[in-house]
């Protein structure tokens, strides 16, 4: 990991050090197109193709059924089933409060507005199962789309060495009450989604995160197809804002959690003291040196870098152009910076709060924006399942109110049958 001095640095150094995954010669989407068109004109066939060669496994048919996944999750234990009732219990409460009905206004007499929620009828769930299989992911989509109330869940997820998907994103299926899961993972995953094939039926919204390939064909065809996408929620980032009241073994935990989900992830440590950052560093090595999934983490590491600033409010200043999937303040005086956080996609307070449990059971939603889009993007909602529409009702003491300034506005625009549709009415 590099270190960088925030004074050292520069209008343009900054916009060039936060840039992730932009994919600048695109080579990434160059496969991917291709990957959409193939599965588009061949559908089930292409779906095969691509299991025999991104995941290396020969199916004899694309899903698995009620019965299957049954069998599946007899496997998970005792202790495994109460983890993952835990974080589905967890993560249904807090969403729960997300549906709420809205009041009615009477903006003038006689003229009532008001917005009514209905639940997309047709979602598709993207599971990863590239790296590492990500039943939680499971969770944090299916449990919002049961309380919005969606029709039709597509639940697509990589196929395992297995020709299976594994025990516990069976084990959730049941927990959500899913009896279908298509094993097909990456770009052609999305593209069934987004175009439809024998098999698997097109739907209004494909959600979920995955790595570049599976986020850039979610923004392909959402610029493409009448398919809605959540947001692009890539390899996963953190950025750390610590001061001297860290925890060094603490960062060093938290930088490689998210390290560990892949090669093209990042760590950031922006810190108000050397000599943390000097004890962090150190410390990352230590607890890397230990860790299973030791070439991912070197990878992502070497994608990843510390910012020393003079201040808690500079770090913040770094952290808002950075736009973080999740914000960690490693300081006991997190009360006095929140208020400065403008782009974030989770936010993660004090010295005891590992983004890990926001990833698996605390409640919040772990599918969140990537690669800067916190700025304009938030993490996944109940709200990302419904639409809100807006109804409007005119009483006839309400024509009257509305009427001559609506025939005005008409006229100016020069749009006289919209002054007529009034005007009728007024007679
Ligand atoms: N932002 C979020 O909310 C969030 C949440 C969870 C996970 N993530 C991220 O999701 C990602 C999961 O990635 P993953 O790879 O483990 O699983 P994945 O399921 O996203 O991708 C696996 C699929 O990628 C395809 N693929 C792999 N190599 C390919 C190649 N060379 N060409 C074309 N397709 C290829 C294969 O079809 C494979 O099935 C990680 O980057 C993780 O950080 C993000
Ligand atoms: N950190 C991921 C979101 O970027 C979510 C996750 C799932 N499992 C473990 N972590
Ligand atoms: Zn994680």
């Amino acid at each position: 990991m590099k270190t960088y001095n925030y004074s050292d640095l520069s209008k343009d150094d900054i916009i060039k050090l936060v840039q992730r995954n932009v994919d600048p010669a695109n080579e990434i989407r160059a496969i991917v197109e291709e990957v959409l068109s193939t599965v588009q004109q061949n559908g089930d066939r292409a779906l095969f193709d691509y299991a025999s060669k991104f995941d290396k496994v020969i199916l004899d048919k694309l899903y698995l059924d009620k019965a299957e996944l049954e069998e599946l999750a007899s496997n998970v234990s005792t202790d495994q089933k109460a983890a993952l009732d835990t974080a589905y219990n967890n993560i249904y409460k807090f969403h729960l409060t997300q549906l709420k009905t809205e009041d009615k206004v009477e903006t003038m007499p006689g003229v009532t507005c008001w917005r009514e929620l209905r639940p997309i009828e047709k979602v598709g769930l993207y599971i990863p199962g590239g790296t590492a299989v990500l039943p939680s992911t499971f969770l944090m989509l299916g449990i919002p789309a049961r309380i919005a109330g969606c029709h039709e869940i597509v639940v697509c997820s990589p196929p395992q060495k297995s020709g299976k998907v594994n025990a516990f994103i069976a084990y959730v299926a049941l927990l959500l009450g899913i009896d279908k899961i298509y094993m097909a993972g990456g770009a052609q995953a999305v593209a069934a989604m987004a175009y439809g094939t024998e098999t698997i039926s097109k739907v209004d919204k494909i959600f979920g995160p995955g790595n570049q390939f599976v986020t850039k064909a979610k923004t392909i065809v959402q610029s493409t197809t009448t398919t809605a996408i959540d947001m692009p929620a890539g390899p996963s980032e953190v950025l750390v804002i610590a001061d001297e009241t860290a925890q060094p073994e603490f960062i060093a935990a938290d930088l490689l959690a998210q390290a560990e989900h892949g090669i093209d992830s990042q760590a950031v440590l922006v810190t108000t003291s050397t000599h943390i950052a000097e004890v962090t560093l150190a410390e990352v090595e230590r607890q890397a040196a230990v860790l299973p999934r030791a070439e991912i983490v070197q990878q992502a590491l070497y994608n990843s870098y510390v910012v020393i600033t003079n201040t808690l409010s500079e770090a913040m200043n770094f952290s808002n152009v950075y736009a973080p999937e999740h914000l960690i303040l490693a300081t006991d005086n997190w009360q006095e910076i929140t208020g400065e956080i403008i782009n974030a996609g989770s936010v993660f307070l004090g010295n005891l709060t590992p983004e890990s449990v926001g990833d698996y059971a605390s409640g919040t939603n772990h599918t969140l924006p990537t690669s800067s889009y916190a700025r304009a993007y938030s993490g996944v909602s109940v709200d990302s399942f419904v639409k809100k529409i807006t109804f409007q009702h005119i009483s006839p003491e309400g024509i009257k109110n509305i009427g001559p300034s609506v025939e005005i506005l008409a006229e100016l625009e020069g749009l006289h049958a919209h002054k007529n549709a009034v005007s009728v009415r007024m007679k």
